[in-house]
């Protein structure tokens, strides 16, 4: 069994006139998350944890922020073609482990959409989707509600050729 980790980090402005999706979900709220594509933090965070397990470098990389196909997408799409990369190379997703940082809204709630959705994307099951929120205790950038950022972790497994 070859085993490897991976993590991912990012970080999106809040604004005004944006809508807010985290992990493939619609939250509603005064303020959204800005991007050229719809600026999923989470799963963008997540794209970057499976590459780097890998080495297949950033999302940035692979989904240009200047290519007109990416506006506004849907995240999603981007996880399942990253999804589509890993295994070509043989591997599986064992779990996948999160935390998000925004001050607010509370997300508790859509926590297990939001699992749901990337275990899809994923091909695991909601358990092996671990997602955690803090706020920043009103500190720096997220603490002053400009933005929001996600770190996650990813150990990808390949059974013997
Ligand atoms: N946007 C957020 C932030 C936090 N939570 C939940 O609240 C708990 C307390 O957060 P603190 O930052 O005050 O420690 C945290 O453990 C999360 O469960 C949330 O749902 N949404
Ligand atoms: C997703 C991409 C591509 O549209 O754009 P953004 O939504 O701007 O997101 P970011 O995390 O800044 O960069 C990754 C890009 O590949």
């Amino acid at each position: 069994m070859q085993i490897r980790i991976g993590h991912g980090y990012d970080v999106h402005q809040l604004s005004a006139g944006y809508a807010l999706t985290i992990g493939g979900v619609q939250i509603p709220h005064e303020v959204g998350s800005m991007g050229h594509s719809d600026a999923d933090v989470l799963l963008h965070a997540l794209c970057d944890a499976l590459l780097g397990a890998l080495s297949l470098g950033d999302i940035g990389q692979h989904f240009k922020n200047t290519d007109p196909r990416w506006k506004g997408m849907d995240s999603k799409h981007f996880l399942r073609e990253v999804y589509k990369m890993i295994s070509e190379k043989g591997y599986r997703v064992g779990n996948v482990d999160s935390s998000l940082i925004l001050e607010a809204p509370k997300i508790g709630k859509y926590i297990p959409q939001m699992k749901t959705e990337i275990a899809t994307c994923l091909g695991i099951s909601p358990e092996d989707v671990s997602i955690k929120a803090t706020t920043s205790e009103t500190m720096g950038f997220v603490g002053r509600k400009e933005g929001l950022e996600a770190h996650a972790v990813c150990l990808l497994y390949k059974k013997e050729d």
